[in-house]
C-alpha cells in the first residue's frame, strides 16, 4: 500500500479531523488522526496490520517474540500486529499515570519485543512504554506505528517503522497561531494530565 492509499483509508473512515486539538504531549494541533475510527473495521485493521508488517525487515520479524502496545490507542493495532506476525500481543495501561502490565500479562526477561503504537507525535508515550518494557526485562527491538506524524523527528532510540509519515505542525500552548488561539482545544486522547 502506498501513502496515498493509506491516507484514503483514513479519509474513508472520517478519521482525519480538523479543528483545535490538545495532544497527549500537551502540544496543540489543527489536525488529529482518530485511528480508532480507522480500526473500527476489523477487516481494515487487519489489512493495515499486514501492510505494516510488510514494512519490517525479514530478519527483524524473525526475532520478535512479543508485541507490546500502549493502551488505549495501541491496543487494536497491536492485537492485529500480533496476528500478522504470529506472536502474542499484550498491552500496557496507565490507570495511575505510569504504564504498567496488568491482567496477568508478563514479559519474560530477555524476551524480544516489538512496540506497536497507533500514532507517534513527539514519541513521549512510546518512550514511556519502552521504559516499562525494559523495567520488566524485555528487550525492545523496534517500534512500528500506523502513523508517524512527526515526519521522522521523534526520537525513539530504536528503529522505527511507520506505515505512513506525515508532517502536521504542533504548537506549544503559549505559541498558538491566531486561528487556534481563537477557539478552545479539545483533547480526544485518554492520557489524564497533559505533560
Ligand atoms: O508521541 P506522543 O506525543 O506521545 O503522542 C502519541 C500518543 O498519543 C496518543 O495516545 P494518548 O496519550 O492520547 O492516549 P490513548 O492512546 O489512551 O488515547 C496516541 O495513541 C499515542 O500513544
Ligand atoms: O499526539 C497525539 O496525542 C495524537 C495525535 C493524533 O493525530 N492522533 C492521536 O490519536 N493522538
Ligand atoms: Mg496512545
Amino acid at each position: 500500500m502506498n501513502e496515498d492509499a493509506i491516507l484514503a483509508e483514513f479519509r474513508a473512515a472520517e478519521a482525519l479531523l480538523e479543528g483545535h486539538f490538545v495532544l497527549s504531549s500537551g502540544k496543540h494541533s489543527a489536525y488529529y488522526l482518530q485511528c480508532a475510527r480507522v480500526l473500527m473495521s476489523a477487516e481494515r485493521a487487519g489489512r493495515l496490520a499486514l501492510a505494516l508488517a510488510q514494512k519490517l525487515p525479514r530478519d527483524l520479524k524473525a526475532e520478535i517474540d512479543l508485541v507490546v502496545s500502549p493502551a488505549m490507542g495501541g491496543l487494536i493495532i497491536g492485537h492485529e500486529m500480533g496476528r500478522a506476525l504470529g506472536v502474542d500481543a499484550i498491552f500496557l495501561e496507565r490507570p495511575e499515570g505510569q504504564f504498567t502490565l496488568r491482567r496477568g500479562f508478563a514479559i519474560e526477561p530477555g524476551q524480544k519485543v516489538l512496540l506497536v503504537e497507533d500514532v507517534v507525535t513527539t514519541g513521549l508515550s512510546s518512550r514511556e512504554a519502552m521504559k516499562a518494557v525494559r523495567a520488566e526485562g524485555g528487550i525492545v527491538l523496534a517500534e512500528a506505528a500506523l502513523v508517524d506524524r512527526s515526519a521522522g523527528e521523534a526520537e525513539l532510540g530504536v528503529p522505527f517503522y511507520p506505515l505512513v509519515s506525515l508532517n502536521f505542525p504542533v504548537y506549544e500552548p503559549d505559541a498558538l497561531p491566531p486561528e487556534l488561539a481563537a477557539t478552545p482545544g479539545i483533547k480526544p486522547g485518554s492520557r489524564k494530565n497533559a505533560v
